[in-house]
């Protein structure tokens, strides 16, 4: 983790008040040349690398500011660049942050319009002692909390490992429509101590929600600690929740080692998979929510702690219960304030919501413009069961965003697992081409009675449907004798 990405809520924070102050775009690349911040187009590629030979990665190298006023014609440093064609600044100012002689970040100014090329041009003198005030500022706050003792390498195992990227309720999907209950609820405990279990199928987005309720409690500026209970071999999970005292065992280190727990104080602890922690754990659990304290493996101490627990399952807890494989007591204290993250395909009208931010996110990311689904496919995707829910949806569009060709993607672009599907709706599909026809000319009405012809002539020529006019009529969501009249109407029976 670089000393950036520690910082990068005040970093993220403090871009947006150059962006509005300045009027142009600014993103903020920590040493190894990730993207901590992001304003306007670079918002959404927070997190993720700048493009290898690009210009901000050349000042990482060299250490110096630089001023790019026209992207295109600078090839010198942009020349390895492998998104130069693509690249839509007009101009870009990048500016280095040193630390004691290093390297440790670049802040960039980026104009996408003429107006803002221009304003760069003119100003760019002040623009840059500006950057140069900016990046001691940032500095400033790296020193401070070195100072703190939160920030150096030799202090690493005591420093709160990492809280992630924030997220605010408002930035969930779905938050207005599908999640808007759920929301409202943990808006309602996310100041409290009381612990939270949600419940919800696997990429329901249990650890996002869990994320949002600790971003927007008191606990925010203390750290998130995210465990995953299934993922830490069980003989490693108690040591890894609870810490050790040195020497406890073979192997383990002198000076001992603070457990998840103790690393989450003051924060909050989110235990995912809990149904999974074994039997023989339950116990130690239990006795953390119960007494606010931690044994140590190998400790005589307890050692108290203030966490707040958000715990989550796609498990049958209950049934668990019932079986022996869960304690009932440890049920209980978990399941104080319960949430459900309702799968995807209990909420179909949030599809087409995700699937819009999806394909805004990975056609920005992937460079390729403004996309949109044809809508055999938007119709295809909205029906689906989405067993691996709102990841297994991203996963898709990721894939199609890759797969398209231009800006309309199609029935032709879908992952492997959804061919059949495709097939099946591909046999009614109206192609792109005889839509346009179907709706170029004529009056409203006479397009929208094309249009619809159109629809009712693939149902009647298609294998799969076999004429039968009672399931077509399902499909199409009309009653079979709304179907019979149109049938007539466009003669076609
Ligand atoms: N409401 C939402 N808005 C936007 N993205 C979401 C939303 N919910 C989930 N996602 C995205 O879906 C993916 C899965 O989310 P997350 O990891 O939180 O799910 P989970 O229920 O914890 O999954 P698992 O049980 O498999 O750990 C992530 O990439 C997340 O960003």
């Amino acid at each position: 983790m670089t000393e950036f990405s520690r910082i990068r809520t005040f970093i993220q924070g403090y871009a947006e008040n150059i962006a509005e102050v300045l009027g142009l775009d600014v993103t903020i690349l920590d040493e190894q040349g990730i993207r901590v911040s992001g304003t306007g187009y670079y918002q959404d590629l927070v997190g993720l690398p700048a493009p290898e030979g690009s210009f901000f990665r050349m000042i990482l190298q060299t250490g110096q500011p630089g001023i790019i006023y026209d992207m295109k014609k600078n090839e010198a440093e942009c020349r390895s660049c492998k998104f130069l064609q693509q690249c839509r600044e007009l101009a870009t100012i990048g500016f280095p942050v040193h630390k004691r002689e290093k390297t440790v970040g670049v802040i960039g100014l980026i104009g996408f319009s003429p107006e803002q090329k221009e304003k760069m041009v003119q100003h760019a003198e002040k623009l840059m002692t500006f950057l140069d005030h900016t990046s001691a500022l940032i500095v400033h706050k790296l020193l401070e909390l070195e100072e703190e003792g939160r920030l150096g390498c030799h202090l690493q195992e005591e420093v709160p490992p990492e809280s992630g990227e924030a997220i605010y309720f408002a930035q969930l999907i779905g938050a207005e429509t599908g999640l808007r209950e759920v929301i409202q609820k943990a808006n309602k405990v996310k100041n409290s101590i009381s612990t939270v279990l949600i419940r919800g199928e696997s990429g329901t987005g249990k650890e996002l929600l869990a994320r949002a309720i600790h971003c927007e409690g008191g606990r925010a500026r203390h750290p998130f600690i995210a465990v995953n209970c299934a993922a830490i071999p069980e003989g490693l999970l108690e040591s890894e929740l609870f810490g050790y005292e040195g020497g406890a065992f073979t192997g383990s280190r002198r000076e001992g080692k603070p457990g998840k727990f103790e690393l989450a104080h003051s924060g909050t602890i989110f235990l995912d998979e809990v149904g999974d922690i074994p039997l023989s754990l339950q116990p130690k659990l239990l006795r953390v929510l119960q007494e606010r304290t931690v044994d140590r493996v190998g400790g005589v101490k307890p050692v108290p702690v203030d966490v707040r627990v958000i715990a989550a399952t796609h498990r049958d807890l209950e049934g668990m219960v019932r079986e022996g494989l869960f304690r009932e007591d440890l049920y209980y204290r978990l399941n104080v304030i319960p949430i459900r993250l309702q799968p995807l395909r209990e909420r179909r009208e949030d599809i087409s919501l995700y699937i819009g931010h999806f394909l805004h996110k990975y056609g920005t990311l992937l460079q390729k413009g403004r996309l949109e689904l044809e809508p055999p496919l938007m119709e295809l995707l909205g029906r689906y069961d989405w067993p691996g829910n709102i990841r297994q949806l991203e996963n898709a569009i990721e894939y199609m965003v890759n797969m398209a060709e231009d800006a309309v993607i199609g029935i032709g672009d879908v992952p492997e697992y959804l061919e059949p599907l495709a097939a099946r709706a591909g046999t009614t599909a109206i192609s792109r081409p005889e839509r346009d026809e179907m709706l170029a000319a004529g009056s409203l009405e006479e397009r929208i009675a094309r249009y619809e012809k159109g629809v009712l002539e693939r149902y009647l020529q298609s294998p799969e449907w076999g004429g039968d006019k009672a399931r077509i009529a399902d499909d199409l969501q009309i009653s079979l004798s709304t179907l019979y009249r149109k049938l007539e109407k466009h003669q076609l029976v």
